[in-house]
Formats: C-alpha cells, sequence, structure tokens
C-alpha cells in the first residue's frame, strides 16, 4: 500500500473487471501464440540485464550517452551471438533495449540497400561482413541542401576509365551529407547516392558502397571529411544516435562499388540500364517505411498503457463525505480523449501487419521480375507512414496532457518517448511530401474513372487498395441507411462512408484540377485539399484492416469482441473528428453524424471497465514502458518520489553555485533590507 493516497491494488481491481481473456488478446496483438511468448522472453532478457538499464538515460552527457549506446550494442550483439539469437528474437531484443544506434541504419538501411540494389555478387562479397559486423555501415543519402528531393542531390560520382574507378566528390556546401544515422562517428563504410557521371553525361542518383573510416584505427580515409552534426530534441532521446556529417573531396573508389543491379556502367565507362525499374532506388525507404507503420503501433501502445494505468491510478474531485475522489479515468472527458487513442494503437497493429505481409508479396513478385504492384506499395508504405506516424506523435503528447503535471516529469517516460518518436514524421520522407505521392496516385485514377465512368463494368478496374473506386457509380451518389446510434456498429455501414468520402474527395479534387490552367497548377493550388483526399484515402485502408482482421478466427473469450468495439470506436471517432469530410460530400446527414456520437459515448463506457487490461495485453514489461506512472503495480506516487531523488541536482543539499550566484546575491538583499 502506498502512502498519501497511491493505491497499488486499484490496478488489480481494474484488472477484474475485465471481460475478456487477456491471454487470448495478448496473442490477437502478437499475431500469435509463439510471438507472445519470444516477444515475453527477450523483453525479460533485456529487463534483467543490468548492462541494459536505461532509467538514469536523460541524465546522461551526450558523450556518455553515446558512450552507453556502443556498450548497449557490443553487449546485445555479444548476446545474440552467444544465445545464437534468431533474427526475430534480434530484433525484439533490440525493440526492447529501446536506445536509438548505429546498428539500426546498419541492419535497417544498409544491408537492405545492398540485398536490394546491389548484384549477386556484390550481395556475396559486402553482405557477410555486414553480417558479422566486420564492417558497419549506413545510409547516406541526405544532404544539407536537400532530403526529399532525391533526384536535386549534389554529390558526384565521375566514372574515371583510365583508373576504373569513380571519383566520389562534394562540389558545394550543400552537398555534404546531412543527417545519415551512424555517419557521425560508428560507420566505417556507407551506401552513398550520388549523381552519376560518365562520358560526361549525368544519368542522375546511383548508389555506391563507400568506405569512410580505417579498418585499423577508425580515422577517416583521405579525403573524407566526417562528424556529428550536433544535439537533437530533448534530453536522451534520438540523441544516443550519431546524425553525422561527410564531405568528399575526390575520393576514389573501384567500378565494382557502384550498387549494379539497376544499371551498370561497364569498363569502357557506356552506362546500360538493366530491366529492373529505376524506381527500386527507392526501395530501402519503401522496406523501412513499412516497418515505421509497424512501430506506429509500438510507440501509440507505450503511451497509451502509460496513460490508462495512470488515469485508473490518479484522482481528482468528487470526493462526497470524505469518501474517495474520482479516478481520472470515470471522466468522460478523459475517455473520450484516451479511449480513440487506445483504439488507434490497436488498428496500426492490424494495418502493420498486413502491411509487413503486403510488402513480403511485393518482394516475392520482384524476385520474379513481376513489378506490377511496386506502385501499389510505394503508395500504401508512403501513406500509411505518413498518417500513422504523425497520429501517433501527436498521441503521445495527448498521452503526456492526460497525465496532468506528472506527465512532464522525465520520470513518466513521456517527454523522451515523444522526443525520440517525433522525428519519424521527418525521417524517411518528410509526410506531407509522402502524402503527396498518394494523391499523385488518387488523382490519376480518380481522373482515369471520371473519363470511363461509362464503360467503367468493362474497362480496367483498379486494383488492391484503390480497388473501392472501381464501384465510382455507386459511391459517388449512394446515401448511408444509417438510422439508429446502433447501425454504425454494422462494418458494412462504416465501410461505405468511409469509401464514398475517399473516393468523392478524390474526383472533387480532379474535377477542381481539370479547371485549372493546367494541370501543373491545378495540382499546386489544390495541393492542401489533395492531401485531405490522400489521408481520407489512408484511414480507408486503415478501417478497412481492422474490419477484415475482425473476420478471421480470433480465439479466445470476449477477445473479438472488445475488438469489435475498439474498431468502432477507431472509424467513429475519425467519423466524428471530420465530420466536416462526410457531411460537405454528402455521405451522411448530420442526424446520423449525431447518433455516431451518440454511439461513441455508449462504446467508452463499455471500454472502460476493460481499458486496463486492454493494456495489459500490449505485455510490457516495466523496463520497456521505462516509466513510474505506468508501472504495472500502479505503485506510483513512491515511485515518482523516489525517482525525484536520484536527480544529479539532488546529490548537495545545498546546490552548486550558491556560493558564487545565491550567497552574494541574499547577503545583498540583507543589506538592503537593513537600509
Ligand atoms: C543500442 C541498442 C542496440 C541493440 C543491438 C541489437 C543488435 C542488432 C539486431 C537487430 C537490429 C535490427 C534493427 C532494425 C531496425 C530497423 C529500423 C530502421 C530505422 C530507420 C530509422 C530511420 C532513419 C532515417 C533514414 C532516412 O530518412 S533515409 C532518407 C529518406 N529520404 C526520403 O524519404 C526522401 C523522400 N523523397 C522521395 O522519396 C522522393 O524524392 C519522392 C518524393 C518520392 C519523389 O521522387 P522523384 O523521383 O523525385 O519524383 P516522382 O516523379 O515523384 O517519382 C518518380 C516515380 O517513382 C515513383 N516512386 C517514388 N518513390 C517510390 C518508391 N519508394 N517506390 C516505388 N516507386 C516510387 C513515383 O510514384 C513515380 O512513379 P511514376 O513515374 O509511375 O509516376
Ligand atoms: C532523426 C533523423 C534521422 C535521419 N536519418 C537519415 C539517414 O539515416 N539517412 C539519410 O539519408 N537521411 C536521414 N534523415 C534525413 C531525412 O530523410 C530528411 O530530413 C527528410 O527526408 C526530409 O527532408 P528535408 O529535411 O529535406 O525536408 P524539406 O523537404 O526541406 O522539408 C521542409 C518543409 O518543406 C515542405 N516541403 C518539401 N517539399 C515539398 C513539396 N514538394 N510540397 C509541399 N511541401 C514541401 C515539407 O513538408 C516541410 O514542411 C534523417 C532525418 C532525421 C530528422
Amino acid at each position: 500500500m502506498a502512502d498519501g493516497g497511491g493505491e497499488p491494488d486499484q490496478l488489480a481491481g481494474e484488472r477484474a473487471t475485465a471481460q475478456f481473456d487477456v491471454d487470448g488478446m495478448k496473442v490477437a496483438w502478437a499475431g500469435s501464440r509463439h510471438a507472445v511468448e519470444v516477444a515475453d522472453r527477450m523483453a525479460r532478457l533485456v529487463a534483467s540485464d543490468p548492462v541494459f538499464r536505461k532509467d538514469t538515460r536523460t541524465m546522461l552527457s551526450r558523450k556518455e550517452l553515446f558512450k552507453d549506446t556502443l556498450k548497449k550494442a557490443a553487449h546485445a550483439w555479444k548476446r545474440i551471438v552467444e544465445l545464437r539469437l534468431t533474427e526475430e528474437e534480434a530484433n525484439l531484443l533490440r525493440l526492447y533495449v529501446d536506445q536509438p544506434g548505429y546498428v539500426d541504419l546498419h541492419w535497417g538501411m544498409f544491408v537492405p540497400a545492398i540485398k536490394g540494389q546491389g548484384t549477386e555478387e556484390q550481395q556475396k562479397k559486402w553482405l557477410p561482413m555486414a553480417y558479422k559486423f566486420q564492417i558497419i555501415g549506413c545510409y547516406a543519402q541526405t544532404e544539407l541542401g536537400h532530403g526529399s528531393n532525391v533526384q536535386g542531390l549534389e554529390t558526384t560520382a565521375t566514372f574515371d576509365p583510365s583508373a576504373d574507378e569513380f571519383v566520389m566528390h562534394s562540389p558545394t556546401l550543400t552537398s555534404s551529407k546531412w543527417w545519415p544515422g551512424g555517419l557521425g562517428k560508428a560507420s566505417t563504410h556507407a551506401v552513398v547516392y550520388a549523381r552519376l557521371i560518365t562520358e560526361g553525361k549525368d544519368y542522375g542518383i546511383h548508389g555506391f558502397i563507400v568506405q569512410l573510416r580505417s579498418l585499423d584505427d577508425h580515422s577517416p580515409l583521405p579525403g573524407v571529411t566526417l562528424g556529428d552534426i550536433g544535439g537533437k530534441f530533448g534530453s536522451g532521446a534520438y540523441n544516443s544516435m550519431d546524425n553525422g556529417v561527410l564531405r568528399f573531396d575526390h575520393v576514389r573508389i573501384p567500378r565494382d562499388q557502384m550498387l549494379m543491379r539497376l544499371s551498370q556502367v561497364t569498363r569502357e565507362g557506356k552506362y546500360v540500364h538493366s530491366d529492373v525499374p529505376k524506381q527500386l532506388l527507392y526501395g530501402t525507404m519503401v522496406y523501412v517505411r513499412q516497418t515505421i507503420v509497424a512501430d506506429a503501433s509500438k510507440a501509440l501502445s507505450r503511451a497509451v498503457c502509460i496513460a490508462v494505468r495512470y488515469s485508473a491510478i490518479r484522482k481528482q474531485f468528487g470526493s462526497q463525505d470524505g469518501g474517495p475522489e474520482t479516478q481520472v479515468l470515470n471522466y468522460k472527458t478523459q475517455q473520450s480523449r484516451l479511449f480513440p487513442l487506445l483504439a488507434s494503437a490497436y488498428a496500426y497493429r492490424f494495418v502493420g501487419q498486413w502491411l509487413k505481409w503486403l510488402y513480403t508479396d511485393v518482394t516475392q513478385k520482384l524476385e520474379a521480375k513481376d513489378y506490377s504492384t511496386l506502385p501499389e506499395a510505394h503508395a500504401c508504405t508512403a501513406g500509411l507512414k505518413s498518417v500513422t506516424t504523425s497520429a501517433t506523435a501527436d498521441a503521445i503528447e495527448e498521452c503526456r496532457k492526460l497525465c496532468g503535471g506528472h506527465g512532464y516529469l522525465n520520470s513518466s517516460g513521456l517527454p523522451e518517448l515523444f522526443a525520440v518518436y517525433v522525428p519519424a514524421c521527418t525521417y524517411e520522407g518528410d509526410n506531407v511530401v509522402l502524402l503527396l505521392q498518394v494523391s499523385v496516385v488518387l488523382h490519376l485514377v480518380a481522373r482515369f474513372l471520371m473519363k470511363t465512368v461509362a464503360q467503367v463494368a468493362t474497362g480496367k478496374q483498379p486494383v488492391g487498395t484503390i480497388a473501392y473506386m472501381g464501384n465510382i457509380q455507386h459511391l459517388m451518389q449512394c446515401k448511408s441507411a444509417v438510422n439508429t446510434a446502433e447501425d454504425w456498429l454494422n462494418p458494412a455501414a462504416i465501410k461505405e462512408v468511409f469509401e464514398a468520402r475517399a473516393l468523392r474527395m478524390a474526383v472533387n479534387c480532379a474535377q477542381n484540377i481539370s479547371k485549372a490552367p493546367s494541370q501543373e497548377e491545378g495540382f499546386s493550388e489544390l495541393s492542401p485539399d489533395l492531401l485531405e483526399a490522400a489521408v481520407a484515402h489512408v484511414q480507408l485502408i486503415i478501417v478497412t484492416k481492422f474490419i477484415e482482421k475482425l473476420q478471421e478466427d480470433i480465439p479466445g473469450p470476449g477477445v473479438k469482441e472488445q475488438l469489435q468495439k475498439l474498431c468502432s470506436i477507431y472509424a467513429l471517432h475519425l467519423l466524428h473528428k471530420h465530420l466536416g469530410d462526410f457531411l460537405s460530400t454528402g455521405c451522411i446527414t448530420a442526424r446520423q453524424g449525431a447518433l455516431a456520437n451518440e454511439l461513441l459515448g455508449k462504446l467508452y463506457a463499455q471500454v472502460r471497465p476493460n481499458a486496463v487490461a486492454l493494456v495489459d495485453a500490449f505485455d510490457y514489461t516495466d523496463h520497456y514502458l521505462g516509466s513510474v506512472l505506468g508501472r504495472y503495480d500502479g505503485d506510483v506516487y513512491p515511485a515518482l518520489y523516489e525517482e525525484a531523488w536520484k536527480d544529479p541536482l539532488n546529490e548537495t543539499v545545498v546546490p552548486d553555485g550558491y556560493q558564487e550566484h545565491l550567497r552574494p546575491l541574499l547577503k545583498q538583499q540583507l543589506k538592503l533590507s537593513r537600509l
């Protein structure tokens, strides 16, 4: 029992009110019983290892933090080798270590870039070294002057046939590579994206493997300037990563270090393009965007887990005759802010699982030289990355506010979680730039369908996640049949209005663009509307994948019922938030909007007794959560109190600086008061 009002038993009471089987929900969340078991084992392995402690991380200096990251990475690798962990286990171990570091770029981008863009011979040469960490690689694409506009990169790779070498050069300040993680201090090699110039002609951006540092003493090779780009947002957080700067002064590399799966330069300097689509140059980004969507649910579920547990512990107001105050989780406002985020965590989890499937499917097709699904993979990964990361960043901040003042303490875990997460809205493609990519696809399809609407039944039908657009005749005219609040529980009713909204917004944009003097001008003028149409399309994908998940066999008493409620909450809170879209496109009436809101209130009340159990199903250890507010035992107040004393400021009772700055001030005031 905690001192002064903290009531740890309260969480036990909350758990007792759950109306479903938490173990069954853990399986639904993780994807299989096996996945629960592996995740649990890896989480405990990390939590029990003192090297992986992270409770003082936000108090470390940048240098200490970076060294701590090197230590953790080396120790993690040692454990992976000693225990012969599988790839699945190693990935989970990395997740639970919970500290960004150079290994992420080595495994997450350097290795995939070589796999995707290197020839078989190049893979045979470089991958075994990378797999054993004999070399450490990063992904050096972004420059000081250009990140989003990849075609605008300035670094050059000029072929010199006399030496059979490329000369890597940074011709301007703005061509300095800037941002690549792991580049600043750790990497020995990089996949560098540069303009290929041969026979006096610029063939645009290509990838090259470049050694940057000596494998003997780690010093930069001649002609290579390297460093870290400086401290970043927040304490701890992404500062564990050595995002770096790189400049080349006529650095020579052998010709066979150009990644040559997409195109080649011959010994004589001839440029040859293979039959592989040039967009595969962007393949590594597609891969990482897909992992970022899966990670959104992890970050969001962590924040929600902290906020739900703490909201069940925290009490304010409502005391009658000296009785207990009200748990803040019982306030309808708290529920209406928190439960949509809980539902979003589940929604992103399932869409992330689906996207992983889509990516695997596309990869298999690419291996069989079927490139037809590449545009779908690009649009889905770009759109979902954008929508899920933006919403997750906002949601983490909302969870901080939901935890009141204590949420602002580092010990709540939320400030660091926000700081480490928020760059996901920018890296791997700025979220607006990525949504514009989705809107290009939507615009093309909408324009095509408008032209061919008469013969749509016989014409070429859109497939994959844009298949619904083929139903244009119905979706442009349909009116929702919802008549009672409970009618909104019908997934078909929800799907229809989300499809109609997305299609009508895309068609409206296409019609307005067609009125502009040129398509380019129209596209630019209407880009804010196009973004909204893209968001509507992506939200439809998430809702649809949640609904499809519920059509699967989901074992465990009450599990499917809870997920059905969460699915309805996810969809209806979006409907409520974007009511303007649904009304202005005529998909629903104002009354139907009000009915959706009425149902939302009822669903929140139904979720309330299950809320703590629904976050327990994420199966997070206290180590991974890293939050005194989100502790499993709910013993929040003693932990908060204890944590405060660990701050370096409390190492002495009288602070450093007292003699120089406080004492003279206080003495001076004394003199003044005596005057
Ligand atoms: C310390 C602890 C340690 C523990 C240790 C444990 C040990 C290790 C064990 C395990 C470890 C595992 C670790 C794994 C972790 C993995 C996680 C990885 C984390 C990553 C962290 C992220 C870091 C960030 C990296 C970056 O940011 S890299 C840089 C990213 N940059 C961008 O995204 C740039 C965005 N811009 C663009 O993508 C493009 O420029 C564009 C906006 C798309 C425009 O392209 P452009 O060619 O200029 O013009 P378009 O005409 O628009 O396009 C042409 C054409 O191409 C199509 N297209 C475009 N993109 C793609 C694509 N990606 N795929 C396919 N097609 C594409 C486009 O649609 C056009 O098509 P059409 O011509 O048909 O219209
Ligand atoms: C933490 C972190 C890690 C990173 N790691 C790596 C890495 O490992 N390797 C690497 O190569 N890069 C890395 N990056 C770089 C990252 O990929 C780029 O920052 C990102 O792609 C955005 O590009 P930018 O910085 O040029 O933004 P800009 O494009 O300059 O964006 C600035 C603003 O302009 C807007 N804008 C840009 N273009 C358009 C347009 N066409 N229409 C409308 N609005 C537009 C954007 O929405 C944004 O609001 C990292 C970045 C961060 C923050």
